[in-house]
């Protein structure tokens, strides 16, 4: 990656040197609008020179921008982030610092050269909102902005990717790039007599151009989650499926065979990884009754299509894993809890999810081109981003991406206060403390964000408060409860919030009247999540900008991690929990989650490690093939 300004950090210089940009800015206050515009215009005609002083210049207009448009003044510590970016570095800005328009400094700047700037961020509703938030303040410095999502046509992806500055989440992006990609191959492979032919006939004129033009800058918010969680799944463009199957028997006799099968004798299974196998005996009661089995419809080996079955019945869960929205199953983020709409499972076991909910078998889709997410963004000459949660990842960042990291100190200290965490020997245990905490909190008047590892977890919550007529929102990603309307009313006194890790990222929940006097948001965590980084995101709700909040974290034996972490000292503090189902945690025992913690992120480091190796030798080996 080319870097187009690269200088060692000094802090010393960097504070001396924007503390010119608050001065520069008030003496801009007096300019009209107009003005404002073509002075921005004026530095970006200047054959951008990448200076000091066009950075401090930048900065002050992009400043007056966001305080005529947002009536807001930057702090110090977003100048040093917007500074930290224009270098490439991720920075780390806790939560609820002020990422959003903080994003805007580099943006701009970047803008100046006139090569496209991207924003990414981890899903569509944040793109937009971001969009529909800072369009304004771009429109002031003459700079148009697009936004680019799923489902648009290729011409208003143009329009988007034609702006000097444009919004999408991450993975859009990529995919765009599959589709030119492949678009571009089908051209290449007109032979050259036929495009003459069809230039003759005008039929060029409308042959399709690729949306994306450039990889120049890419911003991305959100960066560990962009750039990290999401980096163990290549992004894979597939044909489109899902309409009615003509062979939906296949699925569903494929799944009443699975169903005669025992674990242990006819297959063996592994639930941690996820993985299982068909023995020998298992093949052989398959094939014991060929009449059972619709040959003459298979599109792959029978033992697939069973052990897909098999999957589907063993790993994948209702309101864990998927929905079912309309009779269709929709595929659920696991980092995020987010439903993918237009997502499918691949080689059948979509399908095979959908007999066993005995919903309307679909068409596979059949996948026609995939890249890493790591490829991806390594396309890009220049690379940033932000996150509250940088830490853990850093050297990842670093290796994989070439992007130093830096540590933005918060504008106002934490007021957050952390309760001591609580641990129950099961979920029902650490539910009914949930429930009894809520209660308790009711006569404060203070809002409650109550988060859940998953959709059923969600749920089941909802449903005992109800039973105690404890009023309460849900942002589960199924309710229809527009998401903004929800994270609007979280803040406001008294309301109580059960969310999925939906409400983790990038929602600002604005504290109603009174409620920073009766001691703000407090956030109640069922659970650890598996590695600290998730954990920080939503504890991060909680006491944002210098406000007061808390929180607090109720984990499970049950939950994912104690599972994971396979140790006898999880099972031994069975042993200690009393008759409530609580259990005393130690200092002894916090480390221990911590280690754990560590190691699960570690693990997933040398997984995509080895997944990156794997598609370089499986790219290397498709090449020699086509050479
Ligand atoms: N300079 C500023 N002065 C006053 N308020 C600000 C300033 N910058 C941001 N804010 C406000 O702070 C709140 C949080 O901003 P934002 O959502 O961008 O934070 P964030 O760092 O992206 O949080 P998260 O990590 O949760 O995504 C918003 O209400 C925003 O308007």
């Amino acid at each position: 990656m080319k870097r187009l300004w690269t200088r060692q950090t000094q802090p010393a210089h960097d504070r001396e040197l924007l503390a010119h940009v608050p001065t520069l800015a008030s003496s801009l206050q007096q300019l009209g609008d107009t003005e404002l515009t073509s002075r921005y215009q004026q530095l970006k005609q200047q054959n951008h020179n990448p200076s000091e002083q066009t950075t401090i210049q930048t900065f002050a207009l992009v400043s007056e921008a966001v305080r005529r448009t947002l009536g807001l003044n930057y702090y110090q510590e977003q100048l040093m982030a917007g500074l930290a970016m224009i270098r490439g570095e991720i920075v780390e800005m806790q939560t609820g610092e002020g990422k959003t328009i903080t994003a805007v400094l580099p943006a701009c700047w970047y803008a100046l050269a006139e090569r496209g700037v991207h924003v990414m961020t981890v899903n569509d509703y944040l793109a937009e909102r971001d969009f529909e938030t800072l369009s304004p303040v771009y429109q002031r410095l003459g700079l148009t902005a697009g936004l680019n999502q799923p489902r648009l046509t290729a011409e208003e992806k143009q329009t988007a990717y034609a702006a000097d500055i444009t919004y999408g989440p991450g993975y859009e992006f990529g995919f765009d790039y599959l589709r030119d990609q492949i678009m571009t191959l089908s051209q290449q492979r007109t032979r050259l007599g036929g495009q003459f032919t069809r230039t003759l006939n005008g039929q060029l004129l409308n042959t399709p151009q690729p949306v994306q033009s450039a990889h120049a800058v890419a911003i991305i918010d959100e960066a560990d989650s962009v750039l990290i969680d999401e980096a163990t799944v290549p992004l894979v463009l597939s044909s489109q499926g899902g309409q009615p199957a003509d062979n939906a028997d296949v699925y569903q006799a494929a799944r009443q065979a699975a169903l005669t099968l025992k674990a242990g004798q006819d297959f063996l299974v592994n639930q941690q990884a996820s993985e299982l196998q068909i023995t020998d005996l298992g093949i052989l009661r398959l094939s014991a009754d060929r009449s059972l089995i619709p040959i003459e419809r298979l599109d792959r080996p029978w033992m697939q299509y069973v052990e897909q079955a098999l999957r589907a019945e063993l790993f994948y869960h209702r309101d864990l894993h998927y929905v079912v929205i309309e009779n269709r199953v929709q595929i659920v983020d696991p980092h995020t809890s987010r439903i993918f709409t237009d997502r499918t499972w691949r080689n059948g076991l979509h399908q095979a999810v959908e007999a066993k909910e005995g919903k309307p078998v679909t068409t596979e889709s059949q996948p026609i081109a995939r890249i890493m997410r790591q490829k991806y963004f390594q396309l890009y000459d220049q690379l940033c981003g932000m996150s509250g949660t940088v830490q853990g990842c850093q050297q990842e960042l670093r290796e994989v991406y070439g992007a130093h990291y830096s540590h933005i100190p918060p504008h106002r200290p934490s007021r957050r206060t952390d309760l001591p965490v609580r641990l129950f020997s099961d979920q029902h245990s650490r539910e009914q403390a949930l429930v009894r905490t809520i209660q308790e909190m009711q006569p404060t008047q203070r809002p409650i964000l109550a988060g859940t590892a998953d959709i059923d977890a969600s749920r089941r919550l909802s449903n005992m408060l109800h039973e105690l007529g404890i009023a309460h929102q849900l942002l589960n990603g199924i309710q229809d409860a527009e998401e903004a309307a929800v994270i609007a009313a979280a803040g406001q006194p008294q309301t109580v919030t059960i969310a999925t890790n939906l409400a983790g990222r990038g929602t600002d929940i604005q504290l109603g009247l009174g409620v920073a006097e009766s001691g703000g948001l407090h956030v109640l965590a069922a659970g650890f999540q598996l590695t600290e980084r998730i954990d920080r995101q939503l504890i991060g709700r909680a006491a944002r900008k210098g406000e007061p909040g808390s929180s607090q974290i109720l984990a499970s034996l049950d939950d994912a991690l104690f599972r994971q972490a396979k140790s006898a000292w999880v099972d031994s503090l069975k042993l200690l929990a009393d008759k409530t189902g609580e259990i005393p945690v130690s200092r002894q025992i916090l480390g221990k989650i911590t280690k754990t913690q560590r190691r699960i992120e570690e693990t997933g480091r040398q997984r995509r490690k080895q997944l990156t190796q794997y598609d370089d030798w499986l790219s290397s080996a498709t090449c020699s093939t086509w050479n």
